[in-house]
């Protein structure tokens, strides 16, 4: 991995909201990590350490205060179609149709209907919802409109896809279907990920690394790498071990957020 020339490169990130006010807040300082090409990375870290701050950073969709974000070698200035974004809630819109949703972005570049049609079907084929090109996102459970919104992000054959707690508003079941399929997508794409979530489980399920945040000012508290096979059980003594140790890292974390918050209080 790290002869690989990275495709996400951040030196020294740091991300003040609301600089030079009173409400100044400093969400992420001296961030420097690389995703490699193809690599599913995930984010780890107590509420409010910067997590979110960073993907919107990586997604143009924010700027840096200080330091450099660079995809592909090229600095990132704003957002791009070789960067997907996936949020919590898929927004899709709710006039159009799944097939419609998904090309919407190749309609904007000017792609033909019959084109967009055959990519929608082989795209939503993918994310196992062949049946539901023709209705409407209200028609779809969550999880079914979270596929959707994976399969839109996949139209467009992003070099990164980024997820913000992607699965976080959905059942223990449906989201261990989901990571299920994401794996697969990820696979086939051969695009990079870097996904948010709190959840333990689920970055052992996913990660080839783990990012483990400080509480804010988010800086790396440690990365953990997790070299095993998926699908991986989390009865597996290894899976349990990085577990022990990931519960470990986070638990001064999480502590230390929580007094901040009671202290501002
Ligand atoms: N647009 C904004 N303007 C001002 N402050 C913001 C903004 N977005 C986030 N923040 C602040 O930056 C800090 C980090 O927020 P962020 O959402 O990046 O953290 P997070 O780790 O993703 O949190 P969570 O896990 O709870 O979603 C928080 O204190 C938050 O209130």
């Amino acid at each position: 991995m790290s002869t690989k020339r990275p495709l996400i490169s951040l030196r020294n990130v740091r991300k003040v909201w609301n600089p030079d006010t009173p409400k100044a807040l400093t969400a992420i300082d001296g961030l420097s990590f690389d995703v490699a090409p193809g690599e599913f990375v995930v984010l780890l870290g107590p509420s409010g350490c910067g997590k979110s701050s960073l993907l919107y950073m990586v997604a143009g969709l924010e700027s840096a205060s200080d330091g450099e974000l660079e995809c592909d070698s090229l600095p990132i200035t704003g957002p791009s179609t070789d960067r997907g974004m996936i949020f919590q809630e898929a927004s899709l819109y709710p006039w159009l149709t799944i097939a419609d949703n998904v090309t919407f972005g190749l309609k904007l570049q000017g792609v033909f209907p019959e084109k967009r049609r055959r990519i929608a079907q082989e795209l939503l084929l993918k994310v196992g919802l062949a049946d539901a090109a023709d209705k409407r996102p209200d028609e779809l459970s969550g999880g079914m409109r979270q596929r959707a919104a994976l399969a839109r992000a996949l139209a467009m054959r992003p070099k990164v896809l980024m997820m913000d707690e992607p699965f976080a508003a959905l059942d223990i079941q449906t989201r261990a279907k989901m990571q299920g399929h994401l794996l697969e997508v990820w696979r086939a794409s051969g695009a990079s990920v870097l996904l948010v979530t709190h959840s333990i489980e689920e970055a052992l399920a996913l990660a080839d690394r783990i990012v483990v945040f400080t509480a804010r000012p988010g800086r790396i508290k440690e990365i953990v790498p997790v070299d095993l096979p998926r699908p991986r059980s989390m009865r597996d003594p290894q899976v349990i071990a990085l577990q022990q140790r990931l519960a470990d890292l986070l638990a001064d974390e999480v502590d230390r957020a929580f007094l901040e918050q009671e202290a501002a209080v």
